[in-house]
């Protein structure tokens, strides 16, 4: 049985009562993920490109990470993956991963923890499907890899995955290939093999942004939903603090690889530091930022 059940799947608040929030008595969580003065540079320029980020995802928590074109969101991400495009190097500081510095892992550990432990959905979900085979053969098939169950109850688990995702109709989406899906199915679809084998992180790198703002809106909440139903914690990047300010406690507002600015969302959109978050904070242009800019009640 998925722990994704569509019908618990329900939207609240996201700061209340997630798993790695501290309640008195208890240890605090061990991060899944954390990067410490985390810097990359292009061998082949000698150029460093991310001059040092720095943050820690506990289980159920989000850190959302902003920032321009170009200002090294995707590198940081991919960093934090272990797959870094080849002249790339993390050239200072440290990622761990669920305790482990991943500059130890072997090989064959890093598929291991690679989606039992962190996943990742980016832009232009068609382009990870295979367009030959049917979406929840191709779900099923990880699930039968990382989790050595039957093709039988492979299926059954995906056709599960597919509905807790909002897909209506699952047993009919399940049979249908990349090409007859919209593009916001296809995401959802993503969404679904990237939680099958229920990692305890997931990067979203720029995953609403090909989406029109309804859907953008719904996966969203979905996302919002999975992490206060299964603890998921959750790295959002997105050039649009609209999309982090509707997911995230933390933010982290990238320019040209340095960390301008950096803090609890709330505190970083009400009260923004650097004239760079300003600028973007004036330039969102999607959804949900506006209840953030709203006037705080009094507490
Ligand atoms: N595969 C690559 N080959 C060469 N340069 C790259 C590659 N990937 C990234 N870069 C360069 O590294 C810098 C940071 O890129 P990165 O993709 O991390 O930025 P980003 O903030 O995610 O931007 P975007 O929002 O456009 O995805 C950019 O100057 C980019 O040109």
């Amino acid at each position: 049985m998925s722990p994704l059940s569509p019908d618990t799947l329900t939207s609240r608040p996201a700061d209340t009562d997630l798993p790695g929030a501290d309640t008195p008595g208890t240890p605090p969580a061990e991060p899944v993920l954390a990067l410490h003065d985390v810097r990359i540079t292009d061998r082949v320029t000698d150029r460093e490109i991310v001059h040092g980020v720095a943050f820690e995802l506990l289980p159920g928590r989000a850190v959302g990470i902003v920032g321009e074109s170009g200002s090294g969101k995707t590198l940081t991400c991919r960093a934090a993956l272990g797959i870094l495009p080849p002249h790339f190097e993390v050239s200072g500081g440290r990622i761990d991963l669920a305790g482990s510095d991943i500059a130890t892992l072997t090989p064959r550990r890093w598929t291991e923890l690679r989606g039992t432990t962190i996943s990742a959905v980016f832009q232009d979900p068609a382009s990870y499907l295979n367009p030959a085979v049917k979406v929840g053969a191709q779900i099923a098939e990880v699930i039968r890899v990382k989790q050595g169950v039957r093709r039988r109850a492979a299926r059954r688990s995906a056709v599960e995955l597919l509905e807790a995702v909002r897909l209506r109709d699952p047993e009919l989406v399940y049979g249908q290939y990349p090409h007859e899906l919209s593009g916001g199915m296809l995401q959802r679809v993503l969404i679904a093999a990237a939680v099958a084998v229920e990692p305890r992180a997931l990067i979203a790198d720029e995953a609403t942004t090909a989406l029109d703002v309804t859907v953008q809106a719904e996966i969203l909440d979905l996302l919002a939903d999975l992490r206060t139903r299964t603890g998921l914690a959750l790295v959002v990047v997105s050039h649009d603090l609209a999309v982090v300010a509707q997911l995230c406690d933390e933010v982290l507002v990238l320019r040209q690889g340095e960390v301008v600015e950096q803090g609890p969302t709330r505190a970083v959109l009400h009260d923004p530091r650097h004239d760079y978050t300003r600028l973007l904070i004036a330039e969102h242009d999607s959804y949900g930022l506006d209840t953030f800019l709203a006037p705080q009640e009094a507490s």
